[in-house]
């Protein structure tokens, strides 16, 4: 932890933290004072967890906010924002005083249920988690019209976690996840690696107490021989460059042990111990010009052999948060040190990402903000947004190329549709296909680091609503999920009046007219999957006797029959039609639980996924259908041993046999037994089909079947 941070940790009463606010703020504007008068009146008398005065915190959170913004309406917004959620002022008596500003950034940071999380709800409880859920996005909405809100929120982050240890055990730890899957990745986006570090760090100590402290303890009894390889390292940098036409000129080179976090991450991800991390120490090396840092860069490369594979060039391609800067590894005797070469206008902006521009008047638009949009705008229930939010936000990135060289930064794991989602909206409804490095590639594709791709676009969407789960951005799957919303209630609505007008004998015009007239239209939709609504919609037509196209008493005399429940297979019916079995077209082959519609041709119901397109092009066209839906969605689970001839396909024509018996498969595991030559397949299953001996005949006609167990018993536990 740096100075700074270590004396913030340390301030307890009022007279301390107000005096290192007006260090931070040596000449504080008048309104700065008052909103600092207006929290201390407010919050007279209430108590943090820790005992002291609860002031001392939003003073503290304004300290950390002026250490890293000279925006005075931040301090301001820091110092109150508290006062709406704890106390009687509201937000137009802010306003009154403090104007439009500081009022949305205060409303922005107050929480929507009235309960300080942390102390009062009881954890786990789910008022608490949609609370925190819903007060996180109106949070991000907020900051979409100033992003300050975010950097506040990131700053009493920081000084919650800096205060930790005054709540139970439990609680520190739930907080510090939070913090560390959330609001670090957040300080990451918005560049500002000064809160990202320390939120990280922070973090690690509490949820990871053991590892934090073997790291600490390696890295304090190594202090001294680390310090003196980095010395030495550096001083020979330094006369590298001066006897290189750096002399006389001014540039810096600072060095440091990475932060605990990184380290751990290191060890995690290689699997190896702290002594055997190579490159813990790392320089900065810190020039006027960017020309000046490839300069730097010959020079290192030149005089020590860098480890290529980490050489990263992020002026000539910066990164999404704005982050300007060369690193390079190199081989030294003093063993392997990270360079990163910069400019001192790429430093700052380093270290204070977005709050730059409040701090030193630059790099405002160096930041892209897209992806606090289009979280933002996720139509999801509160807990479905968090969870997305979660994972959004703590992942690693690549950085993918279009072929004019505009690239885009994406979530480790990014399929070729969320390239065409991240270029545009439209784009990514659009795709067809693409070619990754000029070879023709899927939607489903998962792109590289560094890969170029050319998206292949056509008129006609062809999602598939499944791809909701293999794309990883949060603007992809939505952009999925709005489209297939919009396509399922379209079909609905077509379904809907095809459904009644061959209920009806009428066409599909006269049953449409009537039910505009009827004011049903709106609804409609909810027709093909709610019975209630389908039986209720059938009533109100059939009294609505005496209007021109459908008259009750004509259908009553030409036969018209009352609907009735038919149970056929899986299937329930509501018809008035003769009905004597089902059919599947063999083009969607729908699941137990499936979106499913029915057609009705010949006495028969054949049956089609929702989505399917030949089902799609036959609603359009207005062919009979009627009401169908599963006569229940219980299934049973399975095991299945199967010897197969280890022969060529025979994996691929026992998963066909599998899918037309209508069996879902949950996992799957192969095994060889060499003797003979067969190949031991063990299955999980789910079925509709209750009846294990059906189920048993019918694979055995095709498979030789060495068991098959219900698993139901345990399933069901
Ligand atoms: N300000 C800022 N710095 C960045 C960013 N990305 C990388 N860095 C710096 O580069 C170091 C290497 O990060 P990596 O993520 O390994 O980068 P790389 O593989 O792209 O080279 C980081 O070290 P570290 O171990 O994470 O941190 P530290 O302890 O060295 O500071 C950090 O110092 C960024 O977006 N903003």
């Amino acid at each position: 932890m740096d100075a700074f941070l270590a004396k913030v940790k340390e301030i307890h009463t009022i007279e301390e933290a107000t005096a290192l606010l007006w260090e931070q703020l040596p000449s504080p504007s008048s309104q700065t004072t008052k909103a600092l008068d207006v929290a201390m009146t407010a919050h007279d008398g209430q108590k943090r967890k820790s005992g002291e005065p609860y002031i001392v915190h939003p003073i503290l959170v304004a300290v950390i906010t002026a250490s890293i913004s000279a925006d005075e309406t931040m301090v301001q917004a820091a110092l109150l924002h508290d006062v709406v959620e704890d106390t009687d002022i509201d937000l137009e008596d802010l306003e009154h005083e403090f104007g439009e500003d500081v009022t949305h950034m205060v409303e922005g940071l107050t929480k929507i249920v009235e309960i300080r999380d942390e102390e009062l709800a009881p954890s786990g409880s789910d008022d608490r988690l949609i609370s925190s859920a819903l007060t996180f996005r109106k949070m991000l909405i907020a900051s979409i019209k100033d992003i300050r809100v975010l950097v506040i929120k990131l700053c009493d982050r920081l000084h919650n976690m800096l205060t930790l240890d005054a709540l139970p055990l439990h609680k520190q730890k739930r907080i510090a996840e939070e913090t560390l899957v959330v609001y670090s990745p957040i300080a990451h986006r918005l560049g500002i690696s000064r809160l990202k570090n320390h939120l990280e760090d922070l973090s690690f100590y509490y949820i990871y107490p053991d590892d934090y402290a073997k790291i600490d303890t390696y890295i304090k009894a190594n202090a001294q021989n680390l310090q003196f390889k980095l010395n030495a390292f550096i001083q020979k940098v330094r006369t590298l460059m001066e006897k290189n036409g750096f002399e006389g000129m001014h540039f810096e080179i600072i060095g440091r042990v990475k932060h605990y976090y990184s380290i751990y991450l290191k060890m995690h991800r290689k699997g190896v111990s702290i002594e055997e991390v190579l490159d813990l120490l790392a320089i900065r090396i810190i020039v006027n010009e960017p020309l000046e840092c490839y300069k730097v860069l010959g020079l290192m490369h030149l005089n020590f052999t860098p480890l290529i594979s980490r050489f990263k060039d992020y002026i000539a391609v910066p990164k999404e948060n704005g982050y300007k800067t060369i690193h390079t590894t190199l081989f030294n005797e003093e063993g392997i040190v990270e360079a990163q070469i910069r400019t001192a206008q790429m430093h700052r902006l380093a270290e204070y990402g977005v709050a730059a521009h409040w701090k030193y008047k630059e790099g405002s638009n160096s930041v892209n903000l897209q992806w606090l949009e289009s979280l933002s705008y996720q139509n999801e229930s509160v807990e479905e947004f968090y969870e997305l939010a979660k994972s959004d936000l703590f992942s690693e990135d690549i950085t993918v190329f279009s072929p004019k060289g505009d690239y885009y930064t994406l979530p480790k794991g990014s399929v070729v549709l969320d390239f065409a989602y991240a270029i545009h909206s439209e784009v990514g409804a659009n795709a067809t296909g693409a070619l990754v490095n000029k070879q023709k590639s899927s939607l489903l594709t998962v792109l590289k680091n560094g890969d170029i791709v050319r998206i292949i676009k056509d008129d006609m969407p062809h999602l598939h609503c499944s791809w909701q789960d293999a794309v990883k951005t949060s603007k992809a799957k939505e952009g999925i999920r709005s489209h297939c919303r919009a396509r399922l209630k379209e079909t609905d609505t077509f379904s809907a009046y095809n459904i009644l007008a061959t209920l009806f004998d009428q066409s599909v015009d006269a049953i449409k007219r009537r039910i505009e007239a009827m004011g049903l239209a709106e609804s409609i939709h909810k027709l093909p999957t709610q019975l209630d609504f389908f039986k209720e919609t059938i009533r109100k037509l059939a009294v609505y006797i005496g209007a021109k196209e459908v008259r009750f008493w004509e259908l009553l005399k030409k036969g018209y029959k009352k609907p009735q429940p038919k149970k056929i297979e899986h299937f329930k019916f509501f018809t008035n039609k003769p009905l004597d079995g089902v059919e599947f077209d063999y083009c969607c082959h729908p699941k137990v639980g499936d979106k499913i519609v029915a057609f009705y041709k010949d006495s028969k119901a054949i049956i089609h996924h929702k989505l399917c397109k030949k089902a799609y092009a036959k609603i359009l066209n207005a062919e009979p259908m009627i009401f169908v839906s599963w006569s229940g969605t219980k299934l049973s689970r399975y095991r299945l041993i199967i010897s197969l001839q280890n022969q060529k396909g025979v994996l691929a024509d026992l998963l066909a046999r599998l899918s037309s018996l209508d069996m879902n498969v949950i996992s799957i595991e192969l095994g060889i037994k060499n003797s003979e030559s067969a190949e031991y397949c063990r299955i999980e299953v789910e079925s509709a089909e209750s009846r294990k001996s059906v189920l048993e005949e019918k694979i055995a006609q095709q498979f030789k079947l060495i068991e098959m167990i219900s698993l139901d018993d345990a399933y069901n536990k």
